[in-house]
């Protein structure tokens, strides 16, 4: 970590917790191979600290800790921690393989919290945080503490754990609203108290993490620069516990768009936003709403008659941004049915998937000549969308194959289904329902019986028009476990089948990893 001496004053650091508080959103939940693609996107777009799990909480945040550990090369690794030796020690573990690591500890300081949540008096919580900022520096110089639920916290005693834990060690103080109550003037009013009262606080960084309870996460965020913090905590999408946290892409591009009057800047490539956006929606389910600000679809839509008037003689009558400067542009490979490999590989490139494994490119080529003899116009979002379905399928054992559907008012709907389970195809299977989609996944259940239960069925149309391809999230849960597939199909039913099917191979992967895992490598 630049020590506070040495760093540019008018940086403010990017923390992106999608990884930690993004996947405490209910219903949200991201494998390994998910997180990783996840953080090389961040890395890619310039994030400067990654927060990639609590590695008490479970084995799998800690393998994702550790992974991205080993991963990331140019962001700080994160690990969350409460105050004890334990969690400390562990977060420590998971990231000894990362080149620039961060322990990230808290515990919170208002009175509700103490008092009916830790049980511990004010003294109490004021010696927790010297003890373990103290041992999280013995395995790191870059050491975080947040003193939880900050915003509802008496002023005089937070000032007195904020000097304290900059004594025991500290390099980033926290100042989280945990529970989204403050306002922006009052939010702000804190960061200019604490920055004034606290003795050392030039000896840390000040840190801003909202939550969006009542809606107003990123101007919070805004205000506490204004006062002089210099990182957020924020999430893609603005993913996170309950409300969600404060949106990346709004932060970074506020602070881009008014630099006029913030004065600070990020290290944030901006055009890698929406590429970010899509991929942490794909892997998790969760839809962008369409008038979201920077990334929902909406976003640089003009439909009145009067703003399309005005945007075909400036765009600047309505635009206060570039669609490009957020990573939207228009392609400039149109792909069709005539398009070769070469092509495609091109594309690619453009969209920003040039990592892909060859399997995986080969595949979804397959899939796009398919798509582009069925559907007139391709879109750069059906490349996507069956890129996101590609990626990371080629250790599934379980492969759908193909299917056949009776729908509509005569009935009876039935589906008819071939899969590959392990590599052998096993004989189609044929299955009736309440309806098609309904007939499609009772022929899963029958071609590959699993107690899992179904929580969430969503479609969504790629592009515009009624030979879109539909996108699907399927949910299972299975002993508490839960998992998000996807699929994509210019047929809504076998998007439905693919979704499920990887779903069900999610499934598969945490069943087989319930044993503990290694500690070290
Ligand atoms: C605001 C935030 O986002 S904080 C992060 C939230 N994230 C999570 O909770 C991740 C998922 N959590 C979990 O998997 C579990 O809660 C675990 C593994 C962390 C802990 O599990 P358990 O040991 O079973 O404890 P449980 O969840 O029941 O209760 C939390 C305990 O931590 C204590 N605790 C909470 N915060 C802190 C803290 N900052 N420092 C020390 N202790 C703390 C609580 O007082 C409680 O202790 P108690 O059991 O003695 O009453
Ligand atoms: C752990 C802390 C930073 C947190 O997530 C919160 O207070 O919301």
């Amino acid at each position: 970590m630049t020590s506070t001496a040495t760093r540019d004053p008018n940086q403010v650091i990017i923390f992106d917790t999608t990884l930690r508080d993004g996947e405490q959103a209910p219903g949200c939940s991201m494998n390994l191979e998910e997180k990783l693609r996840i953080a090389t996107v961040l890395e890619e777009m310039g994030v400067d600290v990654i927060e990639a799990g609590f590695p008490i909480a479970s084995n799998g945040d800690f393998e994702a800790v550790r992974e991205v550990g080993r991963l990331v090369k140019n962001s700080i690794v994160a690990g969350l921690a409460r105050t004890n030796r334990a969690d400390i020690e562990r977060a420590a573990e998971a990231l000894q393989f990362a080149e620039r690591r961060r322990i990230h500890t808290f515990i919170s300081t208002s009175p509700v919290h103490m008092r009916h949540m830790l049980k511990m008096t004010e003294e109490e919580v004021l010696a927790r945080t010297v003890e373990y900022v103290s041992l999280a520096r013995n395995h790191t110089d870059d050491v975080e503490w947040s003193a939880q639920d900050a915003s509802r916290s008496d002023i005089d005693f937070l000032c007195r754990c904020v000097e304290a834990a900059i004594k025991a060690g500290a390099t980033t103080i926290n100042i989280p609203d945990t529970v989204g109550y403050a306002m922006p003037q009052e939010y702000a009013a804190l960061f200019r108290t604490l920055i004034e009262r606290v003795p050392n606080s030039d000896k840390a960084v000040f840190s801003a993490h909202c939550h969006n309870d009542l809606g107003v996460a990123v101007a919070n965020s805004l205000a506490a620069i204004g006062a002089g913090a210099r990182q957020i905590e924020c999430t893609i999408n603005g993913l996170g516990e309950r409300a969600g946290n404060a949106s990346m892409e709004e932060v970074v591009m506020a602070i881009r768009t008014r630099h006029d009057l913030m004065k600070v800047h990020t290290g944030i490539k901006t055009e890698n936003i929406t590429r970010a956006s899509r991929l942490v929606s794909t892997i998790t389910g969760f839809q962008v709403q369409p008038n979201k600000a920077i990334v929902g679809a909406n976003a640089f839509a003009h439909e009145s008659g009067i703003h399309q008037d005005g945007m075909l003689k400036h765009a600047e009558t309505y635009e206060i941004m570039t669609p490009e400067s957020v990573g939207l542009h228009r392609s400039s490979l149109v792909m069709g049915k005539h398009s070769g490999r070469a092509a495609f590989r091109a594309k690619l490139k453009e969209l920003g998937y040039e990592d892909m494994g060859e399997n995986a490119i080969n595949d979804a080529f397959g899939r796009f000549k398919d798509l582009a003899d069925r559907k007139k116009d391709i879109y750069d979002e059906d490349v996507i969308a069956i890129l996101d379905d590609e990626a990371g399928r080629q250790h599934d054992r379980i492969r759908f194959l193909a299917l056949h559907v009776v729908a509509g008012s005569r009935g009876p709907q039935h589906a008819v289904l071939e899969l590959e389970v392990d590599g052998k195809p096993i004989p189609p299977v044929v299955a009736f329902g309440n309806g098609p989609v309904d007939a499609v996944f009772n022929a899963l259940k029958l071609a590959f019986p699993h107690e899992a239960r179904l929580q969430l069925y969503q479609v969504h149309a790629v592009t515009a028009g009624t030979d879109a391809q539909a996108e699907v999230t399927v949910r299972l849960e299975e002993q508490g476990k839960t998992v998000n597939g996807q699929g994509a199909d210019a047929d809504t039913l076998v998007a439905s089948a693919r979704a499920y099917v990887h779903a069900l191979n999610k499934l598969l992967t945490k069943r087989l990893k319930t044993a503990p895992v290694a500690l070290s490598a």
